[in-house]
């Protein structure tokens, strides 16, 4: 029984993997070389994994990695979800860009990370924490704004956040 469980998972986990190599194959999504990253610096942490902010190449422009614990079916599944639902709304201004995908290669496996825009004002939490006695009606007012428009934007593709808390926050302080 346990047997036929364990091959099932590896037959999920490498239908993912297989979506995630076409995808890349046929180019729906750029792909960037780990080993052209520099400058990595652990950022963050989320229930699936660690973020790192990067330079590519030689450039200035900075980069959010999202990495992920294990590359398990759960997981793997999650990073295509995850990507299907920034394809859907991409072109959104107050939604983060996925820029595509990268390949962390080890000895015995690989593990994909996502490639994303770095947002360098730091999470609406802390912003909030630092700032809010000084914001304004005004300002209050224009980040619920964009929030509602992101949020807005993602129901109308059909996609629910589940995890917006810091709505709330923005007027109860
Ligand atoms: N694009 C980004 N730019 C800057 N910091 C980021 C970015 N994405 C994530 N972070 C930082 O990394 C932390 C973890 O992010 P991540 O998206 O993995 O998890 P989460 O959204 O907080 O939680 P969950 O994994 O439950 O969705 C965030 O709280 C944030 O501080």
């Amino acid at each position: 029984m346990s047997d036929n469980i364990k091959t099932q998972d590896v037959e999920y986990t490498n239908e993912w993997v297989k979506w995630i190599e076409e995808a890349v194959d046929r180019e729906y999504f750029k792909f960037y070389e780990y080993n052209q990253f520099n400058n990595i610096q652990h950022i963050g942490t989320g229930g699936f994994g660690k973020v790192y902010r990067a330079n590519w190449k030689n450039s200035e422009k900075q980069f959010a990695l999202k990495s992920f614990f294990s590359l398990d079916n759960i997981t793997v599944k999650e990073i295509v979800r995850e990507l299907k639902i920034q394809r859907e709304v991409d072109f959104h201004d107050n939604i983060i860009r996925c820029y595509g995908i990268t390949k962390l290669e080890s000895d015995n496996h690989n593990n994909y990370w996502l490639v994303m825009e770095y947002a360098n004002g730091g999470s609406l939490r802390s912003y909030l924490n630092k700032n809010f006695n000084n914001l304004s009606w005004d300002d209050k007012y224009n980040m619920a704004y964009q929030l509602s428009c992101a949020v807005s934007c993602l129901h109308n593709e059909g996609i629910v956040h589940r995890d917006l808390v810091i709505y709330l926050t923005l007027f109860n302080y």
